[in-house]
């Protein structure tokens, strides 16, 4: 076991005891309490781990993401480059000399790693609460394997307790309103809100989600819907979960 000089004073002020190996921190924590924050940089850590050499990495969105492109810019001579799902996303990721690249020019994505919302034990999810719903979609459609990454708290039974996006074209809002409601949900549309493809958000609150790959697919057909935010018939293969004892690896 040694400290290295050069670790970056974030880790080593929450960190016990710093150990390098293989060019990587391992580290325990200081009282074995971690904050939210610090939950979400180690799940952002582990997944580095998943990240092969000479590949294209699909990027996702929000604070958690955040903490994983920071940590993909440790390793950027290994990756070949990234795919965003999101302006943000891809803003963050050439603040750190990243290249972006065009998901049409992509033809093997074997990784996509990203935050969520709310998460099961079968790895369904519902997504969306930055709006990135959509584009998230379709990377996490063509990558082959989708890497979740999550503290503690966005783990749940059943999920709805977190309102479910729905992307929708403007013109369609009101009538999507309506269908939703016919669903038993109460859709509350996101003021001011604009996705970065140009369209409406709609938060359904009040939905006790039981069958969510139905309920996705059901959503998806009313006109008018882009796409919403449950991510069931595609959901997550792995799951890097955080908490106060470490970061747990769950597959199903
Ligand atoms: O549109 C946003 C995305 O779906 C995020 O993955 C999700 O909202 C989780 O974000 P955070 O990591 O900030 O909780």
């Amino acid at each position: 076991m040694r400290e290295n000089s050069k670790c970056p004073a974030s880790l080593l002020k929450l960190a016990d005891s710093i150990i390098l190996i293989n060019n990587r921190y391992s580290f325990t924590h200081k009282n074995n309490i971690m904050t939210q924050d610090e939950q979400k940089r180690a799940v952002a850590q582990a997944a580095i781990q998943h990240v092969p050499f000479d590949c294209i990495v699909g990027v996702g969105t929000g604070s958690t993401a955040n903490y994983f492109i920071d940590e993909l810019a440790r390793i950027k001579h290994k990756i070949r480059g990234a795919v965003a799902s999101s302006e943000a996303t891809a803003h963050r990721l050439r603040s750190h000399d990243i290249e972006v690249m065009d998901l049409n020019g992509v033809d093997e994505l074997p990784v996509y790693v990203d935050g969520t919302d709310e998460i099961t034990e079968y790895l369904h999810m519902i997504k969306g609460g930055g709006g990135a719903l959509t584009r998230e979609k379709i990377v996490a459609a063509v990558a082959k394997k989708f890497i979740c990454i999550a503290d503690k708290s966005k783990l749940v039974n059943i999920l709805g307790k977190f309102p479910l996006p729905v992307e929708v074209i403007p013109m369609a809002r009101s009538y999507v309103a309506r269908e939703i409601t016919r669903l038993g949900g109460q859709p509350s549309l996101r003021h001011g809100f604009i996705t970065d493809n140009g369209n409406m958000i709609l938060d359904v609150h009040n939905m006790q989600i039981l069958n969510p790959v139905e309920l996705e697919a059901t959503i998806n057909q009313i006109t008018g819907v882009v796409t919403n935010g449950l991510f069931a018939k595609r959901g997550a293969d792995v799951l890097l979960l955080s908490s106060d004892d470490g970061v747990r690896t769950i597959v199903v």
